[in-house]
């Protein structure tokens, strides 16, 4: 990751490009490159996230990369991986302002779903678990193209409770 100076703003960023969403508010050098005031420029937010220098084999899907032991052997998050919040959001005055509330809605919902629901492969007519392939699609934002997955509620506990919140929304 290299620093790049935006207009009066310090910007993190791996590679610019006069497309969309910052405005330099005066000429600017990055690099060999001038940026002539009034460019629009925007941080290559994938790049900066998918750096292996930062996180080893990005492509990879492995939660662990986050996280260490601390002394006492607790699991944490590892202090030495940049947080992902430094690019997802964006940087400068026109950061997402809605990232708090992304960040806690996100965490909400995926402990929640976690807690109740058991997300395993799907399996084929033999019992054979089916990979899910981990293909993307590609486009201005990345989505996982649709795959079989079987999701499970943990306990009739948890099946219960869910049938009944459907039951209440119909
Ligand atoms: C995971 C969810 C989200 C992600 C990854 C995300 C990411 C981003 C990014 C990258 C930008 C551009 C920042 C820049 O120009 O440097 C942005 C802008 C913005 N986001 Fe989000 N966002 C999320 C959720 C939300 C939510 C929930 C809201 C509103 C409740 C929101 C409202 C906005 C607005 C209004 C802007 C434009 C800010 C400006 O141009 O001044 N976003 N977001």
């Amino acid at each position: 990751m290299r620093s790049a100076k935006v207009g009066s703003q310090t910007t993190r960023t791996t590679m610019l490009c006069h497309t969309y969403t910052h405005s330099c508010t005066t000429d600017d050098i990055y690099e060999e490159y001038l940026i002539p005031e009034g460019s629009i420029v925007v941080a290559n937010i994938h790049a900066i996230l998918h750096d292996p220098t930062a996180y080893p084999d990005p492509s990879t899907f492995n939660p662990e990369r986050l996280l260490c032991r601390t002394p006492d052997g607790e699991l944490a998050l590892d202090p030495n991986v940049p947080d992902l919040l430094h690019a997802a959001f964006g940087f400068g005055r026109r950061i997402c302002p809605g990232r708090f509330m992304a960040y806690q809605s996100i965490w909400l919902t995926l402990a929640s779903f976690l807690c109740a629901f058991r997300i395993e492969r799907a399996k084929d007519e033999r019992g054979v678990p089916i990979d899910p392939g981990g293909e993307y699609d590609w486009g201005f934002t990345n989505c996982p193209k649709p795959f079989q997955c079987m999701i499970r509620s943990r306990t009739e506990e948890y099946e219960t409770l869910i049938m009944r919140a459907a039951r209440d929304e119909e």
